[in-house]
């Protein structure tokens, strides 16, 4: 957890982005503390991709401020891309070369040294050093595209779903990695459907729907506020739920088909 202090690493005012007459980015406004993990979470259609794409300096906006640890995005785009690590295009990936070589690449395109083995230890896909990536599970794709991210030792990292279609093993395994990135001091923007997933992992969260933000908070104070409003959750008979089971019964830890 960052303390209070620590200091805006993006600053996003106002942004808005249309498509053609479509408006789907209304006007939002959010600040992102360094060394946080931050998500954002909303329905389908909600605006978080173009969003994340805007601050990636991957799609053009409409109009609005973004800043990102001091540069602006309309004068140093440049900039922001060195210190920012995003999920290279899995479809894009060679398919003749294997994971070590992959990174190698990667480098190289980022002009940067790069030692595949070390890095490929921090996502535990050493043993799979010489693998091309199409040979690997879900899980292990995931686990590299986060590792295409951190290739150029950004300060901020975007997942966007990352967990999308994983185990629960292979989420939680995912997790793990997730904070420890973060105890390295990246800041991590996270997008995903899964709510588990953000309160464990999320700082705090801006939900967002139909173009606009209709709550940023930490998950704590959501969940608080929700409850003195006199929600309440229909009782739970039992102590344990079938994902339970499942992860008491496969066990915790990661295996090597994950
Ligand atoms: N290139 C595009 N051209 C036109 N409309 C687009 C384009 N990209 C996105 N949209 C529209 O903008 C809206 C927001 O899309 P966006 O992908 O940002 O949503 P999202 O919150 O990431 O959704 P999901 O959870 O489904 O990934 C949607 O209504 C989508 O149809």
């Amino acid at each position: 957890m960052p303390d209070m202090a620590s200091k805006t690493i993006i600053s996003v005012n106002n942004l808005t982005k249309k498509y053609g007459d479509f408006e789907a980015v209304k006007g939002i406004s959010f600040e992102v503390k360094e060394g946080e993990i931050f998500g954002l979470l909303g329905p389908n259609g909600a605006g978080k991709s173009t969003t994340l794409e805007i601050i990636e300096t991957l799609r053009d906006k409409t109009s609005g401020k973004v800043i990102v640890d001091g540069f602006d995005l309309d004068k140093d785009p440049g900039e922001i891309k060195k210190i920012i690590g995003v999920q290279l295009q899995t479809s894009g990936y060679y398919p003749g070369l294997n994971l070590s070589e992959l990174i190698e690449l990667f480098g190289g395109l980022y002009n940067q040294e790069v030692h595949p083995l070390e890095l490929l230890d921090l996502v535990n896909l050493r043993d799979k050093a010489k693998a091309k990536f199409k040979e690997l599970s879900g899980g292990q794709k995931q686990r590299f595209s986060i590792a295409t991210t951190l290739i150029n030792r950004p300060r901020i990292i975007f997942l966007d779903e990352p967990t999308t279609g994983l185990d629960p093993q292979a989420r939680r395994n995912l997790w793990e990695l997730v904070k420890e990135i973060r105890a390295k001091g990246t800041t991590v923007i996270i997008t995903t459907h899964y709510m588990d997933e953000a309160e464990i992992l999320c700082d705090r969260v801006a939900i967002i729907d139909s173009g606009k933000i209709i709550a940023l908070e930490t998950p704590d104070r959501l969940i608080d506020n929700l409850v003195a409003g006199g929600f309440e959750r229909p009782k739970e008979v039992k102590k344990a739920n079938l994902e339970d089971v499942f992860i008491h019964l496969t066990g915790h830890t990661l295996r090597p088909e994950n």
